[in-house]
């Protein structure tokens, strides 16, 4: 998408040698003008699927999943990476790592939320290692659900995330595809 690219070649700080920085727009402030353009984005990309909720994990994929269900007229639900007395005590869990935290969640959805007859979109803001997403399949399955596609706003190619959503044949669209970086600027896929 090239609106993103163009957002990520002006805005994007490069950390180390695997962290990009977009929170200028994407994940701690949020150019909701930019969010309207990718959730119509991935709305065009998975139209021709039978999507009843939308599908993501606290706290950046909120944000884009609230904007994209405007356009697939579904609801949202967010799996939970703490525990709290307001979530039901049925729930659906997996172990998910954080790539920027450096931690372990135990990511949990409510059984109220997910049943077999959903249809899911799982969407988020970034795919490193996958293990949100493979997180998110996990709840999917658990629930007897179908998952019918992968969004993701910016997925770095060069970790082994997209490799291993790819192997098993899920429907993955990535709105910007980064392949590594080479003196502070972004290289994206062609
Ligand atoms: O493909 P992965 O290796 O799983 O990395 C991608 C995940 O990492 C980030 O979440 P983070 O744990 O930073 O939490 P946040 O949503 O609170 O920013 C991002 O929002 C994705 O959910
Ligand atoms: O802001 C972010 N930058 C990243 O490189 C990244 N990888 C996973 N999650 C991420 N969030």
């Amino acid at each position: 998408m090239e609106l993103l690219k163009k957002r990520i070649e002006e805005e994007g700080r490069v950390v180390g040698d695997e962290i990009l920085k977009v929170d200028s727009f994407l994940n701690h402030q949020m150019d909701i003008e930019l969010f309207q353009a990718m959730g119509e984005a991935f709305y065009e990309r998975f139209k021709t699927h039978k999507i009843t909720k939308i599908l993501t994990v606290e706290a950046s994929g909120i944000g884009i999943a609230a904007i994209a269900a405007l356009y697939f007229k579904v609801p949202v639900v967010f799996a939970k990476k703490t525990k709290s007395r307001n979530l039901d005590a049925e729930t659906y869990t997996a172990e998910v790592y954080s790539f920027t935290k450096q931690a372990y969640y135990d990511i949990q959805v409510s059984k109220r939320y997910l049943s077999e007859d959903d249809h899911i979109l799982i969407l988020d803001d970034f795919l490193a290692n996958g293990k949100a997403a493979l997180g998110l399949m996990a709840i999917v399955e658990q629930a007897g659900a179908t998952v019918e596609g992968i969004g993701i706003v910016i997925e770095k190619g060069f970790q082994e995330g997209g490799k291993l959503l790819r192997e098993r044949s899920v429907h993955l669209e990535s709105l910007a595809i980064i392949d590594g970086f080479e003196n502070g600027k972004v290289i994206f896929r062609k």
